[in-house]
């Protein structure tokens, strides 16, 4: 396989899917880039592998092609797991990243540090014609800053200190962040796959 289809319209995900598809010698094309306008996605599920396979099969049945799609966000613990698969849309349908993680801390601002353990969970879904759909998921695990620092990345990156750390994502280089995200954890299980596609 030398060309794989991302049900996306992220240019976040589709910049690290690009970095770590690479390395397999597969390049990536996101929705971003089909000739025609592809509608977006309704994301009804409620969970990331629900809507994870939504996005893949959707594409896969309408173009008759391998799709592998990525649902993904952040759980906060002391926010009952929210904003969880609503990460995209938790301050309005306009999908903010600023007014997303501007409503994290808001929400957050009595919390102890010891009480702001939090995860990003992805969920990619693999679908293709005559074949079973099937989803595996990575997490990374860490904690709410009490304020936003670094400028790389995207979403929530910046309020995001992976375990162990002192960083958020967003001073992480690309290459350290897609050495431990939960997008590489889950896709360093389709290895198998990929290898033989
Ligand atoms: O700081 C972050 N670093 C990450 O690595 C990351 N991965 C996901 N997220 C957040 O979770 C939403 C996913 O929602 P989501 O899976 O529906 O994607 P999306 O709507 O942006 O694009 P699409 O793939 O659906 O077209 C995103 O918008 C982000 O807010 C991240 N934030
Ligand atoms: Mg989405």
């Amino acid at each position: 396989m030398n060309e794989l289809v991302i049900a996306t319209k992220n240019e976040g995900k589709v910049r690290e899917f690009r970095e770590m598809f690479s390395k397999y010698g597969i390049e990536v094309k996101s929705l971003l880039e089909f000739d025609e306008p592809i509608e977006d996605i309704e994301e009804t599920g409620t969970t990331f592998t629900e809507n994870a396979t939504i996005k893949a099969e959707a594409i896969s049945k309408q173009y008759n092609i391998p799709v592998l799609a990525d649902d993904s966000g952040l759980e906060v613990d002391a926010l009952e797991g929210a904003p969880g698969v609503y990460s995209a849309r938790y301050a309005g349908l306009e999908k903010n990243d600023q007014k997303n993680l501007d409503k994290v801390l808001e929400n957050m601002k009595d919390v102890p540090t010891d009480q702001r353990t939090a995860r990003f969970v992805c969920a990619v879904a693999v679908a293709r014609p005559d074949h079973d759909t099937f989803v595996k998921i990575g997490t990374c695990e860490g904690h709410i800053a009490e304020e936003p620092q670094g400028e790389h990345g995207f979403g929530y990156d910046p309020v995001f200190i992976p375990q162990g750390s002192q960083r958020t994502l967003a001073e992480y280089t690309s290459e350290e962040k897609n050495a431990i995200s939960h997008r590489h954890n889950a896709i360093i299980q389709l290895e198998e796959w990929l290898k033989n596609a």
